[in-house]
């Protein structure tokens, strides 16, 4: 039997309206309007993709977006300097620098000048930290999103054996920690692991976040597994057009599995729509307000 489609664009959008419905209230009954300042450094055509959608969702959910372009040949001093006002303006509660920056910029000090209660991505090594301590903290949105998809099939993940093939800082540390905070059991894969498809065929959740087309095949999965497809290549397609193809063979884990995310559709959708989660949840931690139930 074909496994079922779990369906990012539905519930990144049931994700969204939530955010919105409490977005309204903490306007109403707290005067507070959420802002999220992004930052895009440079000109790659996908993250300027990325940064339009960011701006036009936070707006869609009634929060102040900011958005500021800097040129890729920007110096690190005023990438700095922009943070340090971002940090302190008081209608700015989350701070995103989209990724990747340009080379001859450094990575870890823009993200560790980003003040950890603003770090919306969740990657300052203060919330990293607390996130492998297992205490809260603002996490990665990717994970996030990977959560919720894998929640949406099963109500909970404990005692559920996940595999998290791939170890970046962005996805697959910060996944293997929620999950563990799912009380899962996780193995985590990489390049240099051995014996990848075997790893794989004995878990339940399968994420995959190599960035390796369609890496995974389905001879790979336990028949019934949940196959959650973080990766993102863009290939060539008919007519000079391009589309885009995950970590994950799927027609194959179609046959298999029991429930699949599609690329595109999966869990890209949830990225853009956790952002606003952790914009909410970082201005009424600021506010000193209780944290929203979205
Ligand atoms: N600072 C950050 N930089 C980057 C992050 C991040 O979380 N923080 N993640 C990615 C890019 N990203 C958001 O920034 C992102 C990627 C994909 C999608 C998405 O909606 N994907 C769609 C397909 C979109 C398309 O057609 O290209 C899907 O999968 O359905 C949203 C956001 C790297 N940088």
């Amino acid at each position: 039997m074909a496994a079922s489609l779990i369906d990012g664009k539905v519930i990144a959008a049931d994700l969204r309206a939530r955010v919105a419905v409490e977005v309204a209230r903490m306007k109403r009954d707290h005067g507070l309007t959420p802002g999220l300042a992004v930052v895009l450094i440079g000109n790659d055509p996908a993250s300027e993709v990325y940064v339009r959608n960011k701006h036009k969702q936070t707006q869609a959910a009634g929060m102040a977006s900011f958005e500021h372009m800097l040129p890729a040949d920007v110096a690190q001093a005023d990438v700095l300097a922009l943070i340090a006002e971002l940090n302190a303006n008081p209608a700015v509660h989350g701070i995103l620098v989209q990724l990747p920056l340009p080379k001859g910029l450094d990575t870890e000090a823009v993200i560790a000048a980003i003040d950890p209660a603003k770090d919306v991505d969740g990657l300052h090594p203060h919330n990293a930290g607390r996130l492998a301590g297992g205490l809260p903290a603002l996490s990665p949105c990717t994970p996030l999103g990977c959560i919720i998809l894998t929640k949406s099939v099963h109500a909970s993940l404990e005692g559920m054996d996940a595999i998290v093939i791939g170890r970046s800082n962005l996805v697959g540390r910060p996944l293997v920690q929620l999950l563990l905070n799912e009380n899962a059991t996780v193995t985590i894969a990489h390049s240099r692991s051995r014996d990848l498809p075997d790893l794989c065929r004995r878990a339940d959740l399968v994420y995959a976040a190599v960035g390796r087309a369609e890496m995974v095949r389905g001879d790979w999965l336990k028949p019934g597994a949940t196959v959650i497809d973080v990766g993102i290549t863009r290939v060539p397609a008919a007519e000079g057009k391009t589309r885009l193809i995950g970590d994950v063979a799927f027609n194959e884990a179609m046959q298999v599995a029991g429930a699949v995310t599609p690329v595109p559709g999966g869990v890209g959708q949830m990225t853009v729509a956790c952002l606003l989660v952790n914009t909410l949840r970082a201005a009424c931690a600021i506010r000193g307000l209780p944290a929203p139930g979205v």
